[in-house]
């Protein structure tokens, strides 16, 4: 089942004088189950595109359609709950409440879903269970680690049951075994609970761990590597894919990823 289309989108920031193509006729798609990274050069884009799949912000021309909804054809009320109900955001800037417990910030988004639903324990539960958070949640997030509170926004991206899960480096800010333990988490999340998960991230490690890469440049597609063996052997096609965007030659060696 199709759950992202994005479809000839584009995105021109600027005035008459002052024009930046962010977006130039780009289109792919992204199935039910899958775990995707949008790769490129700075300034490709992702951002910019993840931003318009999100409903933060909007194309100039082409569609963007989530679960069957054109994103582009809802109301103002109509989006709101679309970011509400459908997808869940997983981004740099956490937006942790000081002031809130673990407990009450991942299920902060809740509150915002009238009616409130009747088994917000269980949800918490279940996310607190699945994220390692559970000896956690009395706590508030001045007294977590960065990695911990990285889960902590990745519960609450959860708690709303979202069809779609949207990260923007999520692991950006992360030591490498910080990094490691959240993907590892994704993964999780991904095979054992079927969310379709779209990561935008700079870092090859960071992208082995999906199962599709897209790549765009300028705006616009540019190749793609699925997943068909190994971690190891996912990552070294990323890494050659890299080197051919960024008009390089061939990688000289082969890091390992563990
Ligand atoms: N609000 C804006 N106003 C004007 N130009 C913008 C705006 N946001 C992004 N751009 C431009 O659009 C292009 C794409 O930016 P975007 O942030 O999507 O790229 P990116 O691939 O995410 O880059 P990076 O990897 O460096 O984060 C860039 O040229 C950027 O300068």
């Amino acid at each position: 089942m199709r759950i992202v289309t994005v479809d000839h989108l584009t995105k021109i920031y600027g005035h008459r004088f002052n024009r930046i193509g962010a977006l130039n006729d780009l289109s792919f798609h992204i199935d039910a189950g899958e775990f995707v990274g949008i790769m490129g050069p700075s300034g490709a884009g992702k951002s910019t595109l993840l931003n318009i799949i999100a409903s933060i912000d909007t194309p100039t021309t082409g569609s963007v359609w989530v679960g069957g909804i054109d994103l582009t054809q809802l109301n103002d009320a109509a989006l709101a709950k679309y970011r509400r109900e459908q997808v869940g955001f997983i981004f740099q800037e956490l937006n942790l409440l000081s002031d809130l417990t673990v407990a009450s910030n991942i299920t902060l988004p809740l509150t915002f879903v009238p009616p409130a639903p009747s088994d917000i324990e269980a949800r918490l539960a279940h996310v607190a269970d699945l994220l390692d958070l559970t000896g956690l949640l009395a706590r508030y997030p001045t007294e977590l680690s960065l990695g911990q509170r990285q889960r902590v926004a990745a519960a609450r991206a959860l708690i709303t049951q979202p069809a779609l899960i949207l990260a923007d480096e999520p692991t950006g800010s992360l030591d490498s075994m910080a990094a490691t333990e959240l993907l590892s988490y994704l993964t999780k999340l991904n095979l054992e609970e079927d969310r379709t998960i779209m990561m935008v991230t700079h870092d090859a490690f960071t992208a082995s761990f999906c199962n599709r890469i897209i790549f765009i440049r300028d705006g616009a597609y540019f190749a793609e590597v699925t997943r068909s063996g190994s971690r190891q052997a996912f990552f070294d096609q990323i890494i050659d894919m890299e080197a051919t965007i960024n008009g390089g030659g061939k990688r000289r060696e082969t890091p390992r990823v563990d």
